[in-house]
Parts: structure tokens; sequence; C-alpha cells
């Protein structure tokens, strides 16, 4: 459903320039319920606005359905907006109109677009369980339910696909619980296609892929293991093999418990981002040795006294020849 390559975007100000992505390749299947991680400032909400048609790429491909987000037109933007995608920010201030009831901020942008449906304005609101408080004014429900009434109205205008920004970012753990389990009934009864930018590990922990992002760019992926859904994560490593280029290489103990299995992200051209921790543990800068003994890739840092450095010499006679320490490995197809 979403399909992102080599996508950048560069924010001008008056004497600085921000790469906030750097070409980055993502593809989202539909009716997939994913997170997307990262450290602040690593691009997170830049993708997402993107793909909620709120900001314009700078270079790059992005494709939400049928729409090019690259080259859509004031009016297909708009019709985009209204029609494919529905969005939830942890500031519900920028959803909710503090002097409405529930049922009116439901129904809100719904008599914008002329498609005033008081029913499923209803629906929405008993689907996110607010049936008891729908004719309460915003001010008067907590921040939770204030979170769920943002949610009604993302779906408001039917989208296929929400983008969530930090959606239990300003609520207490139980509220979060509920929020996600409002998230996956909808992912399940409706098939909308969910993402949710987060740094909530415990949110990340609740869907079925996590993707993480690093210096504008997809790093490391993690995609649910169950052993009662052993046949669908297996559906889903071959369709992540072949769906944007990139080739799933590596596996490990995932960061989010037994739950998840944990990749490495390769794009087409073969580059792959090796955490920090690692290049740090083998004192690797700027340059590394890379070893196929046929089956896994290994990585460690530059031996000046090998055969390999000495034929290559005049490349690295200024680089520390640390000694090997540790190995960053993977195993191929
Ligand atoms: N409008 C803007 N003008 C200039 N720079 C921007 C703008 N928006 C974002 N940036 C920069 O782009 C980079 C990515 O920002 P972004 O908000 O996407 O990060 P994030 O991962 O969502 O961070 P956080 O988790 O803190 O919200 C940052 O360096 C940020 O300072």
């Amino acid at each position: 459903m979403i399909h992102c390559e080599g996508l950048v975007k560069i924010f001008k100000t008056d004497e600085i320039e921000v790469v906030a992505l750097q070409g980055l390749n993502m593809t989202i299947e539909q009716g997939e319920m994913m997170a997307i991680i990262g450290n602040s400032g690593s691009g997170k909400s830049t993708l997402l606005n993107i793909l909620g048609g709120l900001d314009k790429p700078s270079a790059g491909q992005a494709s939400v359905g049928k729409w090019d987000l690259l080259k859509m037109t004031k009016e297909q933007l708009i019709e985009y907006k209204r029609s494919t995608v529905g969005f939830i920010w942890q500031n519900n201030g920028r959803n909710l109109v503090p002097y409405l009831t529930a049922l009116q901020n439901v129904e809100l942008p719904m008599l914008i677009q002329g498609k005033a449906d008081r029913a499923y304005a209803k629906q929405l609101l008993s689907a996110v369980g607010l049936e008891h408080r729908m004719k309460s004014r915003l001010a008067q429900l907590s921040g939770g339910e204030q979170q769920r009434v943002a949610i009604a109205i993302a779906l408001s205008n039917r989208p296929q696909l929400v983008l969530a920004d930090e959606p239990t970012g300003s609520v207490d753990s139980a509220t979060g619980e509920q929020i996600l389990g409002i998230f996956r009934r909808l992912n399940r009864e409706m098939g909308v296609t969910i993402v949710i930018v987060t740094h909530d590990l415990s949110v990340a922990g609740k869907v079925d892929r996590v993707v993480a992002i690093r210096d504008g760019l997809t790093s490391t992926e993690w995609v649910r293991r169950e052993s009662d859904d052993e046949e669908r994560v297996h559906a889903d490593k071959a369709s992540l093999a072949g769906t944007d280029g990139t080739v799933i290489v590596a596996s490990s103990d995932s960061a989010f418990g037994a739950r998840h299995e944990e990749y490495v992200v390769v794009d087409r051209v073969g580059r792959l981002q090796i955490p920090k921790a690692y290049l740090d543990a083998m004192n690797v800068q700027g340059k590394a040795v890379l070893e196929f003994d046929g089956k896994r890739v290994s990585i460690g840092p530059p031996e000046v006294a090998s055969a390999t450095m000495t034929s290559a010499k005049s490349d690295c006679s200024s680089e520390d020849g640390g000694e090997r320490t540790n190995g960053a490995s993977g195993e191929s197809g």
C-alpha cells in the first residue's frame, strides 16, 4: 500500500540545511499494523507528515495506494487527505474542538465534507468505548477519553490508512493498552492499515512489524514471530525480501523478546546500517574489512598487517589498525 524509495526530505532555513530523510526505503502492506521507532530527530515525524500529505518530499519516490505523493496536484492532495488517510497526534488539541461534544467533534469533519452521518459517528464512538460519553463536552473528558475521540475522528472519513504520531505518549499505560487494543480491532475488523510512530517500546511489542529509522534511513526491522502464526511470518519474510529492494540478511534475538525476529535492512544496492555500538566495539571508524565465507559476511576493523591491507596499503595507511575484537555477521539469503 505504501511504497517509499530513495525518499529525501531537506529542510532549508536561512543558513542551515537539515537532511531529515536521506534516501529512505520502506514498503508497508495493506492491512498491516506496524510501528516506526527511532531516536529523537531520526526523521520519524517527517516521514509520517509526508505520508499524511502534510509535507512534500524533496526527492525520491513515495506512493500510497494509487496516489503519487510527489506528483499530486493541490486538488488531488485535498482529495487524498479527505479520502485515504486519517491522522492521530499525541496532542489532541490539533484534532478536537473543546466546546463541542464528543459526538459533534466526530461529526464535524463529516459536515465539512458534506457527508453528515450521525449513525456512523455514533458507531465510531461506540467502537472506541465512548457510547456513554457522546454528549459530553471535550473539556469534561479525560486525556485518554479525548484520545479515543481523536481516534474516532481519524476514522470519520473511512480512511484506508491511519497514521498515529505517539498516540499513547500523553496517557497512562492502562489507557495506552486500551488505545492499542482499539487499533488492533480496527485493523483486524475494518482492515485499516495502521502506522504508529513511537518511542514506546511496549507499543512496538504489540504490532506486526517494527521498523527502526536511524539518521533518516531504515536500519533494522523486527517481524512478529508467534508459534501459532509461523506461516504468516514466513510469508512476511518472502514479501519483505522482494518489495522495496530490501533484502533481509540477518536474524538474531529480538529486542522485543521472543515475539519478533530481528533483521538488518539492506537496500537495493547493498547498503546497510551497522549499529554504532557494534562499530565502537570493533573500533571501526570510516573503513572496515569484509570477509565472506560463502555463507556469512564478517566485518571487522582494518588490519594493517594483513595481506589484504598490504595490497591496499596506500588507501589505508592513515587508518588506526586496532586488533579485531568482534565481528558483525549476517547469514545471506
Ligand atoms: N520544519 C523543519 N525545519 C527545519 N528542520 C526540521 C523541521 N522539521 C524537522 N526538522 C529536522 O529534521 C530532523 C528530523 O526531524 P523529525 O521531527 O522528523 O524527527 P523525529 O524522529 O520525529 O524526532 P522526535 O522523536 O523528537 O519527534 C531533525 O533534525 C529536525 O530538527
